[in-house]
């Protein structure tokens, strides 16, 4: 190789290269992470490649590196994930106008270089989509979760939260303890099964069953994962297409792959069945749409087969590990607080007695409404929520470029004692409006999101959790839980315990099967 006037042997051409592509990379490296600095907004020092990452995902626990991070820089600051800038904070006002009042150019959820890890099958959830073709999906998405459908799907829930009662105090009579992800995981399981899809699984019964296998595992990650993950949104140019030929990406593959061709086969089979089997669930309600105009998907409003699956997948992933979580630390904090339990168990006996419990009749639930806001504030499954502008714009007196992510700690927000009186006490009467409470401010208390692009499924949600309390206390105790202590981690913003919590259980006094 010639170079200038030198003559490099092969070694020093290699060294040449070595120290070029080691510069390169540094430049590569280093080149995101100057905007907080130029803007004059604290935050914390970026690594190189990775921003502040391996402060979030490193050896402590993302919430505890936020509140850090509050501590030092003050509510609003701004800090890098991998290579994006992202603001951050816990401010109300700032919340609000970022959720409501601009939400025209904060429609999208923060991404890494378009998503590049989100998996094929699933890139156009509604979850993951952007600006105009979210709009398109969530204006057809939207009413299937209407009153009235959500009325109509009431009895198919109430089985599997019947079923739910029945195993619990069968494993109560037993002396059996039961875990409580596991537990409520296969209810949630079946609620997604049966309304989404009219699959009756039973999953208690099974915990093999495929589609509770593959629900359970979409939220377990691999090392593995966690490396391409990181690796991916470092080198998102690299990554993207990798990703695509080997059809991977942040889930995986073989979860992906059976829901996939699991929604695709039902999707045929029902087209194959005359009109007067149709069902009542979420799947019919997007084949409907689809069916409208197959051929026109992008231009009349309307879904393509890919996205009616990719929707499909999304009731998965948005409806399994939300309600379970919620309902594991809520009993885990019922066990810690008898007094609670009772007066929940007191509400269920006068509001719903012996009938079996209608959507109307869980309206009238106000005590558990608080106990389950109460549990949301403590352990919001979806421990941060995201948002990017599509164009400049300027907040809280910062100069945002366009795509420019926002960042919203809700755990932290839920234990900030500027908001919230004793953070750490689990305490549902601070939401039971007649009492002497504080005033709550709305912006402080978001588990589900707010806005237009509030979570979808919350009626849902809320309903399935209510009928799950429903039936279980009907029938037994909840008396004791392990660990004593909780460790919560919350690796890529999905808070979960670090060990299985178990639930010790004893058969009510008039407990019925
Ligand atoms: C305890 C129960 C649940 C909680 C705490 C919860 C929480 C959330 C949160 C925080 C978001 C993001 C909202 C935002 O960015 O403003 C969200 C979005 C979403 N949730 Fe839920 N969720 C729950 C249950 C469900 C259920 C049962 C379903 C459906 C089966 C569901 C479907 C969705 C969907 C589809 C989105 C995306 C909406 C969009 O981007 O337009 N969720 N949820």
């Amino acid at each position: 190789m010639e170079l200038c006037c030198f003559h490099l042997g092969g070694w020093e051409a290699c060294l040449l290269l070595v120290l070029a592509v080691c510069l390169l990379l540094y430049i590569y490296g280093k080149q995101p992470y100057g905007l907080w600095e130029r803007l004059g907004v604290p935050g914390p020092k970026p690594s190189i490649f990775l921003g502040n990452i391996p402060d979030l995902y490193g050896s402590q626990t993302a919430k505890v590196t936020y509140a850090n991070w509050q501590a030092k820089y003050g509510r609003t600051y701004g800090a890098y994930y991998f290579r994006k800038p992202a603001l951050v904070t816990t401010d109300p006002e700032l919340i609000k106008q970022v959720l409501i009042k601009d939400f025209a150019n904060f429609r999208d959820r923060f991404s890494q270089d378009d998503d590049a890890m989100i998996n094929n099958q699933v890139d156009t959830g509604i979850f993951f989509t952007k600006g105009e073709t979210w709009k398109r999906i969530r204006a057809l998405f939207s009413p299937s979760f209407s009153i009235t459908k959500i009325k109509a799907m009431t009895n198919v829930i109430n089985n599997s939260a019947k079923r739910l009662g029945q195993h619990v105090l069968e494993s109560a009579k037993k002396g059996v303890p039961l875990d409580a992800k596991l537990l409520f995981g296969a209810f949630a399981m079946d609620v997604v099964t049966s309304t989404g899809f009219s699959i009756d699984v039973d999953s208690l019964k099974n915990l093999d069953e495929p589609f509770t296998k593959h629900g359970r595992s979409l939220f377990i990650y691999k090392k593995s994962i966690k490396l391409v993950s990181l690796l991916g949104c470092s080198f998102p140019m690299i990554a993207r297409p990798v990703a695509r030929i080997l059809n991977s990406g942040f889930f995986k593959t073989e979860d992906m792959e059976f829901f996939n061709a699991s929604i695709r086969r039902m999707i045929d089979d029902r087209r194959s069945e005359p009109d007067n089997v149709k069902r009542v669930d979420f799947l019919q309600l997007l084949i409907d749409v689809m069916d409208r105009n197959p051929e026109d998907a992008q231009t009349s409003g309307q879904l393509k087969k890919e996205e009616v699956v990719a929707q499909g997948i999304m009731l998965f992933i948005a409806g399994y590990e939300t309600a379970s979580s919620t309902l594991q630390f809520l009993c885990y904090e019922l066990t810690r607080h008898p007094e609670i339990q009772d007066k929940l168990v007191a509400e269920i006996g006068k509001v719903i007695g012996d009938q079996e419990p209608s959507y109307d009749a869980c309206l009238n639930l106000k005590y558990t409404d608080a106990v389950i806001n109460e549990t949301l504030r403590m352990y919001p499954p979806l421990s941060v929520l995201t948002r990017e502008n599509e164009k400049a714009t300027t907040l809280n007196g910062i100069s945002l470029p366009p795509r420019t992510g926002i960042a919203f700690p809700l755990y932290l927000l839920g234990r900030d004692p500027e908001f919230w009186e004793n953070p750490d006490d689990f305490n549902p009467d601070r939401f039971i409006e007649e009492n002497d409470t504080p005033h709550i401010d709305p912006f402080a208390f978001i588990p589900f999101g707010a806005g237009p692009r509030i979570c979808v499924g919350m009626k849902l949600g809320i309903l399935e959790m209510k009928l799950a309390l429903i039936h279980v206390l009907q029938r037994v105790v909840l008396t004791k839980a392990t660990p004593d202590k909780l460790h919560i981690i919350d690796f890529t913003a999905i808070l979960q315990p670090a060990e299985p919590i178990m639930i010790h259980a004893t058969p009510r006094e008039t407990a019925s099967e």
